[in-house]
């Protein structure tokens, strides 16, 4: 690879890649919301819903936490509040995910209840898993998709439980792992503490948001977070020396999302000030990922254009940071194994 072209788009979606932190609602792109829209307001002439391509605007990333979070609540959850709409979109986000070269995906979700229309938590989770089968079962597909289901920090310890529950039952069925996620300016982590030893004791994984905003990084919550034995952490922003000494001697794998990081001004600067300058040197497993395309815009293989561009990469140095994620993935051995042959035989 000594005279090899600089990295440029088209080899970064050439290149097969693992995404490990993608929120399955915020990774709906705007079109397709637009389609739901669409064949929505068909079936129910008096829809009060604004179209997606009005109350998203294309082209618009500069979601804060302010005005992040109520995207969900208040619009996107709204639009997709039956099955149809749920399986068409996980279809779409598995497809886009497939076309920009992921190989490996593991989609993290909230289990929702819509009482308006008679589904369940179960329900919900039940036909997510279901579309994942049948992309997993088609022999075409060049991309695996397993599950990951949040707690949000709104929910109560109660509601966490019932979270671990529906883990623990569909274990077989594709759910890999449990995640913390939500607005980091709520709610206390502790609450949660049952709920994940439960995870870790019946031996499925835990990934944790940890330290996005300041007062989520404080080290009461860090160390709780931490005292629960997780097997990997999402964004890892407001990480002082002596947290990411111990991440290091544990060896936790980071997730880290660039372009969500930058255009949500969870981090100062710009995406050469990202922490993924100091992860990239330790020997921790390092993932890009997207955490929400459908907001953020910016798919997997950009994500990776822009670690070689502002952290200088040549094409062998992207080949070696695609295969980082593969020791810290939830499903084991057999995809272990997969991913390795895939990058083995890869050649662009
Ligand atoms: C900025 N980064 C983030 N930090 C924390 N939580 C986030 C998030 N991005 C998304 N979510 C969580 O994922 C839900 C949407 O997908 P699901 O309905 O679960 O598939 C959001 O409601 C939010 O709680």
């Amino acid at each position: 690879m000594a005279n090899a072209p600089p990295v440029d788009l088209p080899f970064a979606r050439r290149l097969p890649k693992v995404e490990l932190h993608a929120h399955l609602t915020g990774s709906i792109s705007r079109a397709c919301l637009h389609a739901i829209w669409e064949t929505r307001r068909q079936q129910d002439p008096d829809l009060q819903l604004d179209d997606p391509l009005v109350a998203i605007p294309p082209g618009k990333v500069d979601y804060h936490v302010q005005t992040f979070f109520p995207l969900f609540s208040s619009y996107i959850y709204k639009l997709c509040d039956d099955l149809p709409s749920i399986v068409f979109s996980t279809r779409r986000v598995l497809e886009d995910f497939q076309a920009d070269g992921v190989v490996y995906v593991e989609l993290r979700t909230t289990p929702r209840a819509i009482p308006s229309r008679d589904i369940t938590k179960d329900d919900y989770v039940k036909t997510i898993l279901d579309v994942l089968r049948e992309h997993n079962e088609q022999k075409s597909n060049t991309m695996r998709a397993f599950l990951i289901l949040s707690i949000d920090r709104r929910n109560t310890a109660a509601e966490a439980q019932e979270v671990v529950d529906l883990a623990l039952k569909y274990r077989n069925g594709g759910v890999v792992g449990v995640d913390l996620c939500g607005n980091p300016a709520k709610g206390d982590v502790s609450l949660y503490t049952d709920a994940f030893n439960r995870v870790k004791a019946a031996g499925l994984k835990i990934t944790l948001h940890f330290a996005e905003i300041a007062d989520s990084g404080t080290d009461d919550e860090l160390n709780t977070l931490l005292s629960w034995q997780p097997d990997r952490l999402g964004h890892v922003i407001h990480v002082n020396s002596s947290f990411q000494e111990r991440i290091k001697k544990e060896n936790i794998g980071v997730e880290l999302c660039m372009s969500c990081n930058v255009h949500a001004k969870l981090i100062t600067g710009t995406f050469s000030d990202h922490h993924f300058g100091f992860w990239r040197d330790t020997s921790v497993p390092v993932a890009l990922c997207t955490d929400d395309v459908g907001v953020f815009c910016s798919p997997l293989s950009q994500e990776y254009y822009l670690a070689a561009t502002h952290f200088g990469l040549d094409r062998a140095q992207l080949i070696e940071l695609a295969q980082r994620p593969i020791a810290s993935i939830f499903t084991g051995a057999s995809e272990r194994r997969r991913l390795e042959s895939t990058f083995k035989h890869w050649s662009d």
